[in-house]
């Protein structure tokens, strides 16, 4: 594990960055629900000027009932009604709030909902024209997890939040109009006492102790080791080997690290928003005593007294309701600048392509074929040069390293040659038709998928067109010699597989890859089959059977297999011997024996071990 980094501020700290986003998010809830959208661009508006309404009537019922006790105290009349259509309207204003915030936080409710679906769905639509080398990147791969992760509830957290800001602003601009008529003085108080918290508020929100939490590469080690602590494929090996102290451990000394930071941020900004909060609050009693005495001096009214203390409460609680929701949306904006990174990055535009190649039945080919990894600093194939006709089959062998699962990821265009080509059929893998050239290919790779469904959805995956096809399953079952121990399980093929779902049932390694096996059977259109070592956890005879009736089913198709069992690779009608990216000696069984190299020397070694 590297050394911790010190945390990197890359962010702006533009003070307006905490609303960088709130635009792209409102745009995501308008596509999401325009009626929605509407109603909860209503609704706050309601919700941010009523309160000054309601601070407005509570001066005329104020004023009326002086009026009305001076009054009183001269015809001993009680003029009671106009008060009373005061008091009425009031207690409808207050019903016209209550129902206003009910409808915020019903529409925000059931926004929530569909706004979580539609980014997911974003998410993991994007994720479909990603390459594999977007996945490999382990940045890139960081965005798509922490997109993933808070899907539902960043991007209307953001937009709840600045409908707050918004709504606020609205209830602290009619305060703002009423109090001009008090003093312009006082509303330049208003502002005076709340603008150092804003600020403050908004730089500290913008520090970088939040992007530390959220991206840094710390976090992303604390994440992995939370997953080889706590999940059920590392837990086995975690608990024999006994690390999980040491994981622990680990774990606890980024946390301190991360913590420390945190910590002084924390104290940092606590004590300024207290320092900044007196200043708001000495304000607040300054007007208070402005006010009074300008009531007792009868500039005022007893009701304009009232609704002017209200007025500067009620003006400190939405400035402190605005904090509270700008310190939050500085990460929620860290989350949506990680979406749109991540659904803007660029993917290469599918092409047509074409459907067919100019020499039909020509087969594959590769021509002076070299390929580096992304990032990596030696090619992890030159020069390879190889033939395959309809009807024939390659065995591969080589070291590990040697650059044979490479091969295979080329040919099914994971990746393209860095130098060379790869033709089918005569027409270059690029210039192929997408869907037209992964119909001719079946791949089991040695990682292949152990999909939590049914059996026979296991084994549907292979041609996505027969998925349910149950009379397929079947065939392809028998010829992945898969039936014997499928026709044992609870219910066949409707036996669900893996331990994540309940009544889930586990299988033995053997028999993954038996059904994995089944899976390329499946693909009836495709006639180029390729097992990169999908047999490992079979015996040597299994896998020579199993690799036997393959060619058997397979004899107007390519068949590529990959393995390091000789007594299988044997049965190939040509072989190539990899190293180090290259082919280092290429023939028939026979031929490679009689040229006393490599393969011949292996060959006899392995065959010693079995007699
Ligand atoms: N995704 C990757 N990014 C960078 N380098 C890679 C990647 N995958 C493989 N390599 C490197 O490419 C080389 C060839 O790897 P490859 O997987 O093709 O070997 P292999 O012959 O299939 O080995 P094995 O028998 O162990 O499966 C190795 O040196 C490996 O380190």
């Amino acid at each position: 594990m590297k050394p911790l980094a010190s945390p990197k501020n890359t962010l702006d700290k533009n003070m307006l960055g905490v609303f960088r986003y709130s635009r792209r998010a409102i745009e995501l809830v308008w596509q999401t629900s325009p009626a929605l959208t509407l109603g909860l661009a209503l609704a706050t508006l309601i919700a941010g000027v009523l309160p000054a309404a309601m601070a407005y009537i509570g001066q005329l019922i104020v004023d009326a009932v002086v009026a009305a006790m001076a009054r009183y105290q001269q015809d001993q009349v009680l003029h009671y009604q106009t008060a009373l259509n005061y008091v009425v309207l009031e207690g409808i204003l207050v019903l016209a709030v209550a129902a206003a915030q009910r409808a915020l936080t019903a529409q925000k409710a059931i926004l929530q909902g569909l706004l979580g679906q539609k980014v997911n769905l974003m998410i993991l639509e994007k994720a479909q024209t990603l390459t594999l080398s977007h996945f490999e990147d382990s940045e890139f791969y960081d965005k798509l997890v922490q997109a993933r992760r808070e899907a539902s509830s960043r991007p209307l957290a953001l937009v709840n939040k600045t409908f707050t800001l918004l709504q606020n602003a609205l209830s602290l601009s009619s305060f703002a109009v009423l109090l001009w008529h008090f003093s312009p003085w006082a509303l330049v108080l208003l502002v005076c006492g709340a603008l150092p918290a804003f600020i403050a508020e908004a730089k500290f929100s913008g520090d970088a102790f939040l992007m530390f939490r959220w991206r840094s590469p710390e976090v992303r080690q604390q994440n992995y080791l939370e997953t080889l602590l706590a999940r059920e494929d590392n837990i086995k090996e975690v608990r024999l080997y006994q690390l999980g102290e040491r994981f622990l451990a680990r774990y606890a000394t980024i946390f301190a690290t991360l913590f420390k930071e945190s910590k002084r941020l924390i104290l940092r900004r606590e004590s300024w928003g207290f320092a900044l909060g007196v200043i708001s609050t000495l304000v607040f009693y300054g007007a208070y005593a402005w006010i009074v005495r300008d009531t007792i001096i009868g500039v005022i009214t007893l009701g304009q007294m009232t609704m002017y203390l209200l007025l500067f409460r009620q003006g400190q609680g939405a400035v402190s309701t605005s904090l509270t929701a700008i310190s939050g949306m500085y990460e929620d904006n860290l989350y949506l600048s990680n979406l749109y990174d991540y659904l803007e990055q660029e993917t290469p535009q599918a092409k047509a392509g074409l459907l067919v190649g100019p020499v039909p039945h020509d087969g594959i080919r590769f021509e002076q074929v070299s390929f580096q990894y992304p990032g990596s600093d030696k090619p992890a194939l030159s020069e390879v040069t190889l033939h395959i006709r309809p009807g024939r089959s390659l065995a591969i062998v080589g070291e590990n390293g040697s650059g044979k699962t490479t091969l295979i990821k080329l040919l099914t265009r994971l990746y393209h040659p860095t130098e060379g080509r790869i033709l089918l059929d005569g027409l270059d893998l690029r210039e192929w038709n997408e869907a037209a050239l992964l119909t001719r290919v079946g791949v089991i790779f040695q990682d292949f998928v152990r999909y939590q469904f049914t059996v026979g959805e296991n084994i549907g995956a292979g041609d996505n067109a027969r998925f349910d096809d149950e009379a397929g399953w079947q065939q392809a079952a028998a010829l992945g010699k898969a039936t014997d121990f499928i026709e044992h399980l609870s219910q066949g093929y409707q036996t669900q597989l893996g331990r994540w779902f309940k009544g889930g049932q586990e299988l033995s390694g053997g028999q993954w890859q038996k059904i994995a096996l089944a899976r390329a059977f499946m693909r009836e259109d495709a006639d180029i089959l390729v097992l990169d070592e999908p047999t490992a956890a079979m015996d040597a005879q299994a896998e020579a059977n199993i690799f036997q009736h393959f060619q058997a089913h397979t004899k107007d198709k390519m068949a590529i297999l990959i393995s390091h069992r000789f007594s299988t690779v044997r049965l190939a009608h040509e072989i190539i011997v990899m190293e180090q990216g290259h082919i280092k000696e290429r023939g028939t069984h026979d031929a490679l024996l009689a040229q006393q190299g490599q393969y011949a020397h292996l060959f006899t070694l392995q065959a010693e071990g079995y007699r």
